[in-house]
């Protein structure tokens, strides 16, 4: 039997990973998850057909604790299970924000605790991971938290100075593509254009644009510039975008995400 993890607070990135795990071959009988609500436990164990137990009961028998409730829950979570983890436990924490000096403060002491932030692609094994040691944590621990997290996409190590700001840049980076997706839409939907062929136009240029930035090795200025043609029409889009600030516009949404970040332990 291999090593026992539990997942604790099975939500959105909970389940993702949940099911992520599984996909890569870990047995049910290998995971336990914790849910606060008891249908949503109920559903996971009809979904995926593993063991719903309380927090309590994870941090007495698991082997590695993920903590993936919200930022405002991490206090509360870390109060239920401080009495019932013993030495040698492996903690990963998901949350953004959380400090691995947060955790430490509140579990008993020595606990190695990995600070990792992940992102929603984990649904289809394309996350961006980022992965950094806590005081007591060492390679092997940042090791078991690399091979929990590589089958669902990337994983990099960072020092934990630079958490806040990977949360802010791929952890919620999904979201800022989504939203211009959005804007684009709907410039579609201003020059006539029916919905559906609007959205199917940008989604594909969206993942044409994507997967040729991932596998060309071309900077994505040079990639902009092969599509813009001199006296042509992206430039004058260029422009637009350009007189509006948007680039600014970027640099300081991401800089606002992540001082946010910085923001979540305080409560
Ligand atoms: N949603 C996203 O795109 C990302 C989220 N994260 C982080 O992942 C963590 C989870 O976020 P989501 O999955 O979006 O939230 P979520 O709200 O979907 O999941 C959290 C779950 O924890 C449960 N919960 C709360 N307190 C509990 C307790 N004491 N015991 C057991 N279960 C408890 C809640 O009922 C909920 O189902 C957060 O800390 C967030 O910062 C990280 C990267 C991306
Ligand atoms: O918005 C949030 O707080 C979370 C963390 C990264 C993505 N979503």
């Amino acid at each position: 039997m291999g090593k026992l993890i539990a997942i604790l607070g099975a939500g959105k990135m909970g389940e993702a990973l949940l099911s992520g795990v599984l996909r890569a071959g870990r047995r049910p009988a290998e995971l336990l998850v914790t849910t606060r609500r008891e249908e949503r436990g109920a559903l996971l164990r009809e979904r995926y057909g593993v063991e719903v137990v309380t927090n309590a009961e994870a941090a007495k028998r698991a082997d590695t604790l993920i903590l993936s409730v919200k930022p405002q829950d991490m206090g509360t979570l870390l109060g239920e299970l401080h009495p019932h983890v013993p030495a040698g436990r492996l903690v990963i924490s998901m949350a953004a924000g959380i400090t691995t000096g947060f955790i430490e403060e509140r579990l008993p002491a020595g606990l190695p605790v990995v600070r990792v932030m992940s992102n929603t692609p984990v649904h289809v094994d394309e996350a961006m991971s980022v992965v950094s040691a806590g005081s007591h944590a060492a390679e092997e621990h940042l090791r078991v938290a690399e091979e929990l997290l590589s089958p669902v996409g990337r994983v990099l190590r960072i020092p934990e100075s630079l958490q806040d700001g990977a949360t802010a840049l791929s952890g919620s980076g999904p979201a800022y593509f989504y939203y211009l997706v959005e804007a684009m839409v709907d410039a579609g939907i201003l020059l006539g254009m029916p919905r559906a062929a609007a959205l199917e136009m940008v989604i594909q240029s969206a993942v044409g644009a994507a997967v040729m930035l991932r596998d060309s090795g071309e900077h994505p200025v040079l990639l902009r510039e092969a599509v813009t043609s001199p006296g042509g029409t992206t430039i004058a889009a260029i422009r637009e975008l350009e007189r509006h600030g948007v680039r600014a516009a970027v640099i300081e949404a991401i800089e606002a995400a992540r001082n946010r970040g910085r923001e979540l332990a305080e409560g």
